[in-house]
């Protein structure tokens, strides 16, 4: 049995869960048809939705852990409630998605297991050994890692599966529990939520096209074309170090190693040399079309195409041609 630990954001599983489920569906291909189970901790709006929505994307069941102790996140209860889980399904695979919270659950179900836990894995490589590939530093290096006790558990890092329901699928089957969960289990948790500060980086994070612009922009003037882009491809825009540093754009858009790490399927850095810090944030993006007047820059060299130019004449042109094939972000 493969369990996966499902977060929810208004009522709905979260797009990286889904991704999840669709990493544990492959794993269970490639263990011939292995079962698999959905955990939700604490209130769900909408328990038919949520049931119909799970069993689209490969969940035979769903158990869901209720009571007071669930009322708000506390890492270490959502752990008690996953390790109940887990022992009630016999579940051999533990598995959740690689944001804050699935990472902190697992670490703390890997723990009281004493199992060993792999954070943010892009791949899996047989079964027996199981071996999972997943991003170290940041997402600038890959490391494969053995977990050869069980249950296996690890995190799957986000966007790096897509989410694909499955047409008429059933809806998945909803067994309540009642994790008992100790004080101590309390001590961390959630006592307040607000948006006093609202955290801008997290759409850059997760979005699925970056535009990016460095000094090569030559100024705040030179973000025009750079936002239009990002708004025709439904994307958001991202900068370099020196670019916020000079205040030309706010700090949340800045990608690397003290900005934020994005993995987005299309990342189009204009005018940024591709320094070794900027690329800690950019690695993981799953194609690159890097614009430089320089073809020696590091960007063009590791992108995955590259257009030699002046980005004040190539991001118009493209935005240009875009529109005239009707796109309209
Ligand atoms: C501890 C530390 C942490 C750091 N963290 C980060 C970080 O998180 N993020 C980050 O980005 N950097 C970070 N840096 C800075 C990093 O080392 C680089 O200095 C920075 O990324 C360079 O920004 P850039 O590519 O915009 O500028 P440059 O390196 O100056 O490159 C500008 C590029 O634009 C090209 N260009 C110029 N004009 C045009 C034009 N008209 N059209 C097209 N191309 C043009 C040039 O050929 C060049 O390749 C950090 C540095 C340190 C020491």
């Amino acid at each position: 049995m493969i369990l996966v630990l499902v977060e929810t954001e208004n009522g709905a599983a979260s797009e990286i869960s889904l991704e999840t489920l669709a990493f544990a569906r492959s794993l269970a291909a490639e263990g011939g048809g292995i079962a698999i189970r959905a955990a939700v901790v604490g209130e769900v709006e909408d328990r038919d939705a949520l049931a119909a929505e799970l069993g689209a994307h490969g969940a035979a069941e769903v158990h869901h852990a209720v009571g007071e102790g669930f009322a708000s996140y506390a890492g270490a209860a959502w752990a008690t409630a996953l390790q109940a889980i887990r022992e009630s399904t016999r579940s051999v695979v533990v598995t959740a998605a690689g944001s804050p919270r699935g990472n902190e659950v697992l670490a703390h179900l890997a723990a009281r297991l004493s199992v060993p836990m792999a954070a943010n894995a892009v791949a899996f490589h047989g079964l027996t050994p199981f071996v999972v590939t997943r991003q170290v530093v940041g997402g600038a290096a890959l490391e494969e890692m053995k977990l050869d006790q069980r249950p296996a558990v690890f995190s799957v890092a986000g966007h790096s599966w897509i989410a694909s329901p499955v047409a008429g699928a059933s809806p998945a089957a909803w067994v309540e529990v009642t994790p008992e969960v100790a004080e101590s289990d309390l001590v961390a948790r959630v006592v307040a939520t607000g948006t006093k500060e609202v955290d801008h980086s997290g759409s850059l994070k997760s979005a699925r096209v970056v535009v990016g612009a460095g000094r090569g922009a030559g100024g705040p003037e030179g973000f025009g074309a750079v936002a239009e882009l990002a708004e025709l491809l439904g994307g958001v825009v991202g900068v370099s170090r020196v670019v916020t540093s000079l205040g030309w754009r706010p700090h949340h858009e800045q990608v690397g190693q003290t900005g934020s790490r994005i993995s987005p399927d299309l990342y189009v850095p204009c005018g940024i040399s591709g320094a070794i810090q900027h690329w800690a944030g950019c690695a993981s993006s799953k194609t690159i079309l890097a614009i430089n007047t320089d073809p020696e820059a590091p960007m063009m060299t590791k992108a995955n195409y590259a257009v030699v130019g002046d980005m004040h004449e190539v991001l118009p042109a493209i935005v240009e041609e875009l529109k005239s094939r009707g796109v309209t972000g």
